[in-house]
C-alpha cells in the first residue's frame, strides 16, 4: 500500500523517487510555472517533471529555490531535447550543463532521453551513462522507449535505465512494456495519466461515486496500485490539491481489473515530427 504523498519508489541504484509528481508540459515559463510548482510543493508534492523542450526549466528552478523546501527533499526530472540528441553525444553533454544552469541546480535527480531517435539514441544514452558515473545526475532513464529500444541500449552499453516514462492511462496500459520493465527493474512512469483531461469515461465516473472521489483521483490511484509513478499536470491550485488526495483510499482488486479492462491501445499524444518513432508496444 502506497501510504502517503511522501512515499517513494526505490529505483535501481537506490535513489528514492516519489510516486506522485507534478508535470509541467504546456505551462508557460514565468509566473504560470512558478505558481504551479509552488502550489504543488505547498500541497506536499516533492517531485517535478520538466524538460528542455518545455522551455520552462528556469521558472521551475526559481520556484523550487523560493519554495523554502530544502533541495535534498525535492526530486527534479528533466529531459534532453530531441534536437540536441540529433546533434550527437557532445551536444547532449552540453545540453545537460545548460539545463542545470537554467534550473540553478548542481545535480539533477533524474535525467531522461526524451525520445528514441533512430541512429542517435544509443549515443545519447552513452552520454547519460557518463553523467551518471560522474555523479552529475542521481539517476538516469529514458522516455518513449519500447521493449526493442530498451533491449538495444542495454545490449550495447550494459547499463539498464532506472525509469521509462511513457504515455500510460486506462486507455493505454502497455502490458508488454510494463511486464518487461518489471522483469528488468525499470520503473514505469506514466505521462498524460489523466488522458490530457479526457476523463468523461462512464466507469471512472461510476467509481468516483462509489469511492467519493473524482475520476482524476480514481485514475491516479489506479496508477499507484499498478506501481506506476505518475505526474499529472495542472496549473490550478484546486486541481493540484485534488490530484494529490489519492493516498486515503484503496481500489478493490475487482475495480482495478475493471479499469485495466478499459485499455484500447489509444494514444492522446499526436506525433508530428518525422524524426520521431511511434511505438507499437
Ligand atoms: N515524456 C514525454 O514525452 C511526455 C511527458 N509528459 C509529462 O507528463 C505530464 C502530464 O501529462 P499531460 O500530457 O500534461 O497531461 P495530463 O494527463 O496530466 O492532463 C493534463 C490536463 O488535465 C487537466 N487536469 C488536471 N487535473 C485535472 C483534474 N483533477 N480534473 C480534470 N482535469 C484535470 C489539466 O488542465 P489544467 O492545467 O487547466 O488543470 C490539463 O488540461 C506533462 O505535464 C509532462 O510533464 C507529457 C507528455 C509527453
Ligand atoms: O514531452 C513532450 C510533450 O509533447 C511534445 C509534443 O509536442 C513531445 O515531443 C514531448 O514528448
Amino acid at each position: 500500500m502506497i501510504a502517503s504523498i511522501a512515499s517513494c519508489s526505490v529505483l535501481r541504484g537506490g535513489v528514492r523517487m516519489p510516486w506522485l509528481g507534478l508535470g509541467v508540459w504546456q505551462v508557460n515559463n514565468g509566473e504560470e510555472v512558478e505558481n504551479a510548482v509552488k502550489a504543488a510543493i505547498r500541497a506536499g508534492y516533492r517531485s517535478i517533471d520538466t524538460a528542455e523542450a518545455y522551455e520552462n526549466e528556469a521558472g521551475v528552478g526559481k520556484a523550487i529555490r523560493e519554495s523554502g523546501v530544502p533541495r535534498s527533499e525535492l526530486f527534479i526530472t528533466t529531459k534532453v531535447a530531441n534536437q540536441r540528441q540529433n546533434e550527437g553525444y557532445d551536444s547532449v553533454l552540453r545540453a545537460f550543463e545548460e539545463s542545470l544552469k537554467r534550473l540553478q541546480l548542481d545535480v539533477v535527480d533524474l535525467y531522461l532521453v526524451h525520445w528514441p531517435l533512430e541512429g542517435k539514441y544509443v549515443d545519447a544514452w552513452r552520454a547519460l551513462v557518463k553523467l551518471y558515473r560522474e555523479g552529475r545526475v542521481r539517476a538516469i532513464g529514458v522516455s518513449n522507449f519500447t521493449v526493442d529500444h530498451l533491449e538495444r541500449i542495454i545490449d550495447q552499453t550494459g547499463e539498464v535505465p532506472a525509469v521509462n516514462q511513457v504515455e500510460y492511462h486506462p486507455l493505454l496500459t502497455r502490458n508488454k512494456l510494463h511486464n518487461y520493465c518489471k522483469q528488468h527493474r525499470i520503473q514505469l512512469e506514466a505521462y498524460s495519466p489523466l488522458m490530457q483531461g479526457h476523463l468523461d469515461v462512464p466507469l471512472l465516473q461510476e467509481l468516483g461515486r462509489k469511492y467519493a472521489k473524482t475520476p482524476a483521483q480514481i485514475v491516479l490511484r489506479w496508477n499507484l496500485q499498478n506501481e506506476v509513478v505518475t505526474i499529472p499536470k495542472s496549473v490550478r491550485e484546486q486541481r493540484i490539491v485534488e490530484n494529490a488526495a489519492i493516498f486515503d483510499f484503496e481500489l478493490s482488486d475487482d475495480d482495478m481489473n475493471r479499469i485495466n479492462g478499459l485499455n484500447r491501445d489509444y494514444r492522446f499524444l499526436v506525433l508530428s515530427s518525422p524524426n520521431i518513432i511511434s511505438s507499437a508496444d
